[in-house]
């Protein structure tokens, strides 16, 4: 079928501009057939009314729980919770139950997540079996299965003579390495960064914990030449050292999430566990740092690190609740009407950090709008203010610390090859 998107306003990537224009895409090819005025008619007609025309956002750090923990989120809900946050592709961490460390476990991902019928869904597997840190999985067939990338996130990989071996056998593949870096024996499974752990009388977990971790595998990747993909960057030290690596010629991307870049510890007015993430929310120092690191690139991408609980386990007290945040339904708004809306950065430049990078990042299709490329494109209302109500979410978690802000930039149409994943009311 053709589908013809009238009365958007494309989004230029190089010079910023807005322009009124159609684009006709076809859902067999899965392709943009044209871009311009007057195209002719197609199977269907989508009328916007003024919504920015982006390439769909691309997350590579979601926690989609399946299989395992279905009653925090399935393929289906965190798919489609994607799509509703204008997400076309989105990679998922393999800490599942079992964890995804077989190559069938990884086929299982991408059938259930074809089914789904929404986003795009990536599967990174495992570095290590059950991700005990123990022995490593077999990445080449893991691969061969359609993982993307290798991650024991969740859990740093303890071990630096295993990661060693890690990047060897990576780097022969051209597989990146995402990294959780947790050095345990600083962590001491802390909860808070240290001056709303001081200020609530809450365990610390020291931000050297995930610095150090670094660190150790930079250097890792620098002499085995692999692709060490940093996760969550949370704190200043992490940021200088990407930009050491960086300037000696290491293949090193890293991502930032929204709440690092968005809140700090001086945020966390309750010991509750709605606060609870990890990393923990910094200081205003290493807030300051990340956004100054995404700004000047050093970290190239954001990734929304959407990790869903239920209420029950949230509402837990702070100790014993997990870890985590969901994201991917109000990353964009949120960094929209917080960067871009007050100059921090350009709305391309937002674009590119959310669609181009990961895919450039990853080796992934998409990213761009293009006629010949793939119709992966998402519609996003700049002009109309929500509140954001975690009752409304597609996704199972609800457990955001961004309830009862304010937010423009929320999609109002995304597809997917050049089919409808996802239309909101306001769309006829
Ligand atoms: N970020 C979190 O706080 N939690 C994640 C794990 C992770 O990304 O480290 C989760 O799986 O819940
Ligand atoms: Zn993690």
């Amino acid at each position: 079928m053709k589908r013809k998107i009238t009365g958007g306003r494309l989004l230029n990537l190089t010079d910023g501009s807005l322009t009124k224009t159609e684009i006709l895409v076809d859902d067999v090819s899965g392709v943009v057939l044209a871009i311009g005025d007057d195209l002719p008619v197609a199977d269907e007609v989508i009328s916007l009314q003024g919504e920015v025309l982006l390439p769909g956002f691309i997350d590579l750090h979601v926690h989609l729980r399946e299989p395992g923990f279905e009653h925090k989120e399935t393929i289906q809900s965190g798919a489609r919770a994607a799509a509703a946050g204008g997400f076309t592709k989105v990679a998922c961490m393999p800490n599942t139950n079992p964890p995804l460390d077989t190559p069938e476990l990884v086929r299982y991902v991408r059938k259930k997540a074809i089914d789904a019928g929404a986003a795009g869904v990536l599967p990174i597997a495992c570095i290590t079996k059950n991700e005990a840190g123990e022995s490593l999985t077999d990445f080449a067939a893991l691969k061969a299965a359609g993982a993307i990338a290798l991650s024991d996130d969740g859990k740093g990989v303890q071990d630096g003579g295993l990661m060693r071996e890690a990047f060897v056998q990576a780097q022969k593949l051209s597989l990146p390495i995402s990294i959780h870096a947790e050095d345990e024996s600083i962590a001491r499974d802390g909860v808070f960064n240290e001056g709303a752990a001081l200020r609530l009388g809450v365990s610390i977990q020291h931000g050297e914990s995930e610095s150090a971790m670094i660190a150790r595998d930079i250097l890792l990747a620098e002499q085995t030449g692999a692709h060490l993909h940093v996760c969550h960057v949370s704190v200043e030290p992490a940021v200088a050292l990407i930009r050491w690596a960086k300037q000696r010629g290491v293949h090193v991307t890293a991502e930032v999430t929204p709440h690092h870049l968005l809140l700090s510890e001086a945020s966390i007015d309750r010991a509750d566990p709605v606060y609870k993430v990890n990393p923990p929310l910094r200081s205003e120092t290493d807030r300051q740092a990340c956004l100054a690191g995404f700004l000047d690139g050093t970290l190239d991408v954001v990734a929304t690190d959407h990790a869903p609980h239920s209420a029950e386990e949230k509402a837990r007290p702070l100790s014993a609740a997990p870890f985590g945040m969901v994201g991917i339904e109000t990353v964009f708004p949120l960094l929209y009407t917080h960067l871009v809306e007050p100059g921090l950065m350009s709305l391309q430049e937002l674009v590119l950090r959310m669609s181009t990078k990961p895919a450039l990042a990853f080796g992934l299709s998409g990213g761009v709008i293009r006629v010949g490329g793939p119709a992966d494109i998402t519609a996003v209302d700049v002009d109309t203010t929500h509140t954001i109500d975690p009752t409304k979410f597609l996704s199972k978690g609800t457990n955001t610390p961004f309830a009862g802000w304010q937010a423009r930039g929320f999609s109002n149409l995304t597809l997917l090859q050049g089919k409808v994943i996802y239309q909101s009311r306001e769309v006829k």
